[in-house]
């Protein structure tokens, strides 16, 4: 792992949390609901497939989202979302493994479990259909991503240039998401899926992560060959009361949408960014 201190100071102080809370007790076992199928129906049925995040908040988000867990999930699915992501991390991100726990009982989509793995015990803390593994915060990949199929989770490796691609893909992931957020900096750069996403190969899924807010920023990682989308805030609304459902649809609809729409969409978007946040 690089070291800690080119990190965000945020960033730091979430991985000596994440490096203090205790494991699991024994070794889950899950019986996982494929992303792969998830993905391939929401394509067939002419939506975005899209990762809806339920992110109570962030240390750059502007404000907490308390509402209920499970409803701001099912409110996802019903906007058209083909999984769901959800926080555990509870002292930065307001999440907790009891909130996933609820929300995957609540729904039938997968469910992924975000949060800050550092070593084997800490997957065994709940269940979850997949695991996000991000390649600069652990040191033996490898391992990791052989210990999390072992349990039945799909594990999702999250880089963010191309070294850590050549990690992920010799670690033999087969499912990566490329974070558009720098870790170092927090800064939001699209560019890093269109600079990533030329070097992983055909038959590995391309997940974009962070910074997408608008369906321009939708077809712009599509082109850029993302297989799915990975949306927090966007949807959430941090410090807002926005139509979690509606904030969904507008993104899953991206590619369907006529020039009018489109247009319609973007100032939706404006009027929205006042209380809201990336
Ligand atoms: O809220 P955004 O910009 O739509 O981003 C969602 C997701 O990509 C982001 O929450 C995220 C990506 N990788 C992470 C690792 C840990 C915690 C959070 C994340």
């Amino acid at each position: 792992m690089n070291p800690d201190t080119e990190l965000a100071p945020a960033v730091q102080s979430i991985l000596a949390a994440a490096r203090e809370r205790a494991g699991g007790e024994g070794v889950v076992d899950v019986d996982a609901r494929s992303l792969a199928d998830a993905l391939a129906d929401a394509e067939a049925d002419g939506r975005v497939p899209l990762i809806a995040e339920v992110k109570p908040t962030s240390p750059t988000a502007e404000g907490t989202r308390d509402d209920d867990p499970v409803e701001l999930a099912r409110a996802m699915v019903a906007g058209g979302a083909a999984a769901i992501s959800v926080l555990t991390e509870p002292s930065h991100f307001g999440g907790s493994p009891e909130a996933l726990t609820r929300i995957r009982e609540a729904v039938d989509v997968p469910v992924l479990r975000k949060d800050f793995i550092v070593d084997e015990s800490g997957m065994d803390l709940v269940e979850a259909d997949l695991l996000l593994l991000i390649v600069r915060f652990v040191d033996d990949l490898e391992a990791l991503v052989a210990a999390a199929r072992e349990r039945g989770f799909q594990p999702l490796v999250e880089v963010h240039d191309r070294d850590e691609l050549e990690t992920a893909l010799e670690a033999g992931a087969d499912l990566i998401g490329v974070n558009n957020r720098d870790l170092a900096t927090l800064e939001v750069d699209l560019e890093t899926v269109e600079s990533v996403a030329p070097n992983v190969p055909e038959d590995v899924t391309l997940i974009a992560e962070s910074g997408v807010s608008s369906p321009g920023d939708v077809r712009r990682m599509r082109e850029a060959d993302a297989d799915a989308l990975l949306v927090g805030s966007a949807i959430m609304g941090h410090g807002g009361d926005s139509d979690v459902t509606e904030n969904t649809r507008r993104l899953v609809r991206a590619e369907s949408m006529d020039a009018a729409d489109l247009a319609t969409a973007s100032a939706t978007t404006t009027a929205h960014d006042g209380d809201s946040q990336t």
